[in-house]
Parts: C-alpha cells; structure tokens; sequence
C-alpha cells in the first residue's frame, strides 16, 4: 500500500500468527533483493478494552516505531477493505497512544494524531526546557531547529527552497545527533504562505521518503510554535499533498489524506 509514495508492506496478524525479526524487515524492505518498502505494518488484535486494533510499524532498517501517519491513513484502508471492522470511527492503539481513523469520500482518510509532546524529556531531544526553536550543532554550524513528538520524534528545520535542502548531509547527521537520544526524522519545511508548505523528509531508519505524514503534522506544529503558519496548512511533498489542522496547544493533530492499495501477496518469513 502507500499514501503519497511512502509506500508499506502490511501484514494481518490477526487472521494468522506472526512473528517476524528485525533481520527479516531489513531483508524485505530491500528494493532490489527483497520487495521494497519505506515500513512494515502489522495489522493485529486489541492488546486493550476500549480499541479496535493494536497497530505496530517497522521502519525499513528493522527498528520498531512508535507512530507512521501514512501508514495510518492505510491502515484505515486495509481494516475497512478486509472486513475487519465495519464502523466509521477506529480506534488504533500504538506504541505511544490511541490514535482515531476516520474513511471518508473518494478514498481520503482523516486521521486524529493526538496531541503533540512539546516537552524535550518526551521528544525525546536534549534541552533545558521547551522552546519553539533550539540551536543545533552539526559539525561547527549551528542550526535553528525545532524538535516535536508526534508520538515519535521530529526535528523541523524552516528553509528557503526545499528542492535544494541538504537532506543527504544535514538531515542524516541530524537523524542520529547525540541530542535526539532515540534519533529523529528530520523535516525540511519551505513556507510558501502561512497556509501553504513545501516540506521534504529525512526519516529515521528509512532515509529520505516520498510523504511523512507525522513529519507534516510536527512541520504545521513547529511553524505555528513560531508563529507562521495557520491552523489549516495544506503541506506539499513530495508524492503529493496533505492537509493538516491544529488549533494550538491542548488540541490533536488533524491529518487528511489518500491511502491506496499496490498489490497483494504471499511471502514465506
Ligand atoms: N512515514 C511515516 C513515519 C514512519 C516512522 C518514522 N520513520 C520514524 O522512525 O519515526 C509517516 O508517514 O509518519
């Protein structure tokens, strides 16, 4: 499946036992030896009484995560296609929260992230106390960034023009830099106008996507912590377009986007 080109391989646990190792994703998410993918996505029961489904999300280098909007919005998909839930609203619960899936018209899923985690001890990112921007180092320039947990973590940096960001060099040193102690994904945010961004994404064990729908909703949040966005910023990347909604501390993160269905398989693990 993919939403915006950050494509999924994903599994139903729920009709079938899965257990599946860190080697194993590595191996599969593999474009040319295996079959290629940003993050795995198991599908499995409720581990609680008040959801539907516990949804788990490998990134492509075999480490498990806590959160994947994109995935999300497939997730949505999946469940609903495959007969597993028959009910408007689902309740997903992930390593860090539940999150509510909503289908709507024409294949758009409008996912409710919860809140941001603003705290730096929650991010998790090395700092005194919250701020709407910190000075980074890497390697002796300083960077503005701002660091937010969408359940996992962010790094936004704002810059001129997103088709030259230096996601190879910044982005990579910055998704393992000693002060996001659990790495980060790192956004690369252009505001063309407080409603419109043009934002790219290094992400943490996947490198550079076509989409990260937590990374745009940490992007609306860190250009509104520094006052230039809106509550409602549609957000360009490169696969295609989201729209995001916050009204400001206190308040979820709203995510409205496609999800699509590739093809579907069998694999031996
Ligand atoms: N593509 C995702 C995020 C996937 C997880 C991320 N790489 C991480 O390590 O936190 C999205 O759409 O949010």
């Amino acid at each position: 499946m993919h939403g915006l080109g950050n494509d999924f391989m994903v599994i139903d646990a729920i009709s079938q036992h899965v257990h599946i190792r860190p080697e194993q994703v590595k191996r599969l998410s593999d474009r040319h030896f295996g079959i290629g993918f940003d993050q795995l996505l198991l599908v499995e029961p409720p581990g609680q009484p008040d959801v539907d489904f516990r949804y788990r999300i490998f990134n492509a280098d075999g480490s498990e995560v806590e959160q994947c909007g994109n995935g999300a919005r497939c997730f949505a998909l999946y469940v609903s296609e495959k007969k597993l839930v028959n009910k408007p609203v689902i309740r997903v619960q992930t390593a860090k929260g539940v999150i509510e899936l909503k289908l709507g018209e024409e294949g758009l899923v409008t996912v409710d992230m919860g809140k941001p985690r603003l705290t730096p001890a929650d991010i998790p990112f090395l700092a005194e106390a919250p701020a709407p921007t910190y000075q980074i180092d890497v390697q002796g320039v300083q960077y503005d960034i701002s660091a937010v947990s969408m359940g996992n973590p962010h790094g936004v940096l704002v810059i001129d023009d997103v088709l030259t960001a230096p996601l190879e060099s910044v982005g990579a040193t910055l998704e393992s830099h000693e002060r996001f102690p659990e790495r980060a994904n790192i956004g690369f945010m252009e505001i063309v106008h407080p409603g419109f961004v043009k934002l790219r994404v290094f992400e943490r064990g996947a490198g550079e996507t076509m989409a990260c729908g937590s990374g745009a909703c940490a992007a609306v949040v860190a250009g509104r912590l520094r006052g230039l966005l809106d509550s409602r910023v549609e957000v360009k990347l490169p696969g295609g377009n989201l729209r995001i909604q916050w009204d400001g501390e206190g308040h979820p993160v709203l995510m409205e986007g496609p999800a699509a269905f590739v093809f579907e398989g069998q694999v031996r693990l």
